[in-house]
């Protein structure tokens, strides 16, 4: 990239960013980063208290933010990053630290204390570079800085107060207000980077990269200090994962190659103070020392043997630690084509190849209901298992043995019981169930795995050679049993995934909402529960809610209600909040564009929209359970959290949050524009 260099220099890494803003998400996606996104969980809860001066909040929590996904990705993921980008933005007025407003009341404090007032916006930005060495271990090092950004705002009448909160803008945005939308029009003035109130100072976070890929300084100017990071099971906690209150900023930096902040004012029009000083512990030392610098480089590594990593030399002017990163994976690959195998891989590749072996052991189990009979009559041996399910001794043996083996049944002395996780989420009456969703599987999706070969060669679903029915018929065409079969299914996903979706996002100020195709109704009970004054209309074929009645003694609520109807052919019904929960990606293109048309065309400026599949990684990297889905959809196809984004974009629906859940389903909150 001709404008700046640097952002092709990361082409090829593993760039991450740390943060659920949709808004960062776009800042740099638009100058053509290409990244993941994995937000971070770390909670924004530091003691304020503890900092000095407001961006040094924000820039430590910036800082914890990434950390946080650094080290979870290799374990989780199992992969490390090369780059994780955290920020945290906030406000700051009369002496106060606004962050993102709780509910509205807490807006209105926020919008009411900003008004006809110049307040202060920092964001503050951690970049954490990854480098992973032979022994697996992880050096990190850390370059922290934030931007300051002056906004004025003009007198608020209440009117317009309420009106601008009643919009449902201030909720996921630092201070309360998104001056990239309508919260424009409360502004005033602007001194410094636009884009940094909007959550991503760019222009200083393009410098500081050129600092790390182009620039760098010698080693004497640029000091860095290994920080030990104490290893504590697979969580390494690093030494200064408190806050370290700073010295006041210093802007004097030997020949540091970015020029220095020219002296602030409150009417200078652009800030960036980046001076900031940490209190690091050597190993072997117990002094403190203090370290103030222009930009602030740590190294973090999990060594506990001291040793410094320099960023850059000054013979060199890429960073040495990039050369050795290189160097050991050309060496890594001669190593792995002559040596022995890896017992890790090994242990990999057998998992793999005995997965389906699994499946069908499980598949099995649940269909026998041996879980369901071992949780009556716990402690049954094998004999009186395989005549209670009608099964030889032999097999209900072997089939009991693997159950043990894959942790899902307890045995002693030759009998057997449930494992917790057999208890909770295999007994077909849990609350929890799969057995449902597992039946799906064997039945449907089974047949269909057997026959992948030829669906990647053709490029189209099996479906009618496995099932011997038109591809264009789908499930509800069939039986009575299938079609419960398949509610079952959707059923047991929607009770496990439910609540981590209808708690995802402050949705507080919708009070009816339509779950288009919710099937059972799981999720709008969940919505119910989770928001008090919603009332949720479950919209589904007619089969669907006669069939649906069965359910409804498991989620008797006077706020779900169901209506009939083709969400394609006839009228939508009438709500503030739409929610398509598993619906999109099973759907060619063309018929998503008609639905979500559809949705645009009754919703009003400020309706919402709650999206919940699962979101693959922005490089299409991972989940498998997303990617390995897909090989037996018939029409649709999965997407990334960006792809949802741009496509509900396309039909005037503004992402305003994203939620990667940790369980079976992400989510993704979005208002009409
Ligand atoms: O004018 C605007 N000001 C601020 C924003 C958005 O506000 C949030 C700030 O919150 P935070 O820094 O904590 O970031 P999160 O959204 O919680 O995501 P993380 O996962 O990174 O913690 C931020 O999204 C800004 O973009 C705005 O949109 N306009």
């Amino acid at each position: 990239m001709v404008l700046n260099p640097v952002i092709s220099k990361l082409a090829g890494k593993l760039v991450v960013l740390a943060s659920a803003s949709p808004r960062r998400l776009e800042i740099l996606r638009n100058v053509g980063l290409r990244f993941e996104v994995v937000p971070s969980w770390f909670k924004e809860t530091l003691d304020k208290s503890l900092f000095k001066a407001p961006y040094e909040y924000a820039v430590e929590t910036a800082k914890q933010k990434a950390l946080e996904v650094a080290r979870r990705m290799p374990i989780k993921h199992l992969k490390t990053p090369d780059i994780v980008i955290g920020a945290d933005t906030i406000v700051t007025v009369d002496g106060l630290i606004l962050e993102k407003p709780v509910d509205k009341h807490d807006a209105y404090r926020m919008l009411s204390s900003l008004s006809g007032k110049e307040h202060s916006v920092y964001t503050g930005v951690a970049i954490v570079l990854c480098h992973e060495k032979e022994n697996e271990e992880v050096d990190y090092q850390l370059i922290q800085f934030y931007e300051e950004t002056k906004v004025k705002f003009a007198d608020l009448s209440e009117d317009m107060l309420w009106e601008y909160i009643n919009s449902g803008e201030p909720m996921d945005k630092a201070g309360g207000y998104g001056i990239q939308a309508l919260g424009g029009m409360l502004v005033e003035y602007v001194h410094g980077d636009f884009l940094n109130v909007v959550g991503f100072p760019l222009n200083h976070f393009c410098k500081q990269l050129s600092l790390i890929y182009n620039h760098c300084t010698s080693s004497s100017d640029q000091k860095s200090e290994s920080v030990h990071l104490s290893v504590n099971g697979t969580h390494p906690t690093p030494v200064l994962s408190q806050p370290t209150p700073s010295v006041p900023a210093q802007s004097s930096h030997g020949s540091s190659s970015i020029p220095k902040p020219s002296s602030s004012s409150s009417s200078q029009t652009h800030h960036t103070h980046c001076s900031l000083a940490h209190k690091v512990k050597r190993k072997g030392s117990d002094s403190e020392v203090s370290q103030s610098s222009w930009m602030l480089v740590n190294s973090l590594s999990k060594h506990t043997d001291g040793r410094e990593a320099k960023l850059c030399n000054s013979e060199n002017t890429t960073s040495p630690l990039i050369t050795r990163s290189e160097q050991l994976i050309e060496r890594d690959v001669t190593e792995h084509e002559d040596s022995e195998p890896r017992k890790e891989d090994l242990e990999r590749i057998s998992e793999l190849i005995d997965g389906f072996k699994a499946s069908k052991a499980l598949f099995t189990a649940s269909r026998l209901r041996v879980f369901d009979l071992l949780h009556r009559m716990p402690g049954l041996d094998a004999a009186q298992v395989g005549q209670e399910v009608k099964a030889s001794v032999k097999g209900t043996e072997c089939l009991l043995e693997a159950c043990v083996s894959l942790g899902l049944l307890k045995s002693k002395d030759r009998t057997y019981e449930n494992t917790d996780l057999a208890t909770s989420l295999l007994r077909s009456d849990s609350c929890f169930s799969l057995h449902g969703h597992i039946q799906h599987c064997d039945d449907t999706l089974w047949p269909l795995f057997s026959h992948l070969e030829s669906a990647v060669e053709e490029g189209h679903s099996q479906r009618e050679k496995v099932f011997s029915r038109k591809p264009k018929e789908d499930t509800f065409h069939n039986s009575q049993e299938a079609k419960l079969r398949f509610m079952n299914a959707m059923h047991s996903v929607a009770k496990v995934a439910g609540k981590s979706v209808a708690t995802a996002f402050d949705l507080s100020r919708y009070k009816t909402a339509c779950d288009l195709g919710g099937c059972t109704g799981t999720m709008a009970c969940e919505l119910t529960k989770a928001h008090p004054e919603m009332s949720v209309t479950v919209f589904d074929l007619p089969a669907v809610v006669e069939l649906s009645e069965r359910f409804r003694p498991l989620q008797s609520n006077n706020r779900v209600s169901f209506v009939a109807g083709d969400f394609f052919q006839d009228e939508l019904p009438k709500a503030d909040l739409y929610i398509l929960a598993r619906i999109l990606h099973d759907l060619t293109d063309e018929k998503l564009h008609i639905l979500l048309s559809k949705i645009a065309d009754v919703c009003k400026p400020g309706c919402g929209l709650l999206l919940s599949e699962i979101f693959l990684d922005e490089d299409r990297s991972g989940p498998s359970r997303g990617l390995l889905q897909a090989l037996s959809m018939s029409e649709g196809k999965q997407r990334s959290a960006t792809e949802y984004s741009l496509l509900l974009k396309s039909h005037g629906f503004n992402t305003a949050q994203i939620r990667h859940t940790d369980n079976l389903l992400d989510a993704m909150f979005c208002i009409k524009a």
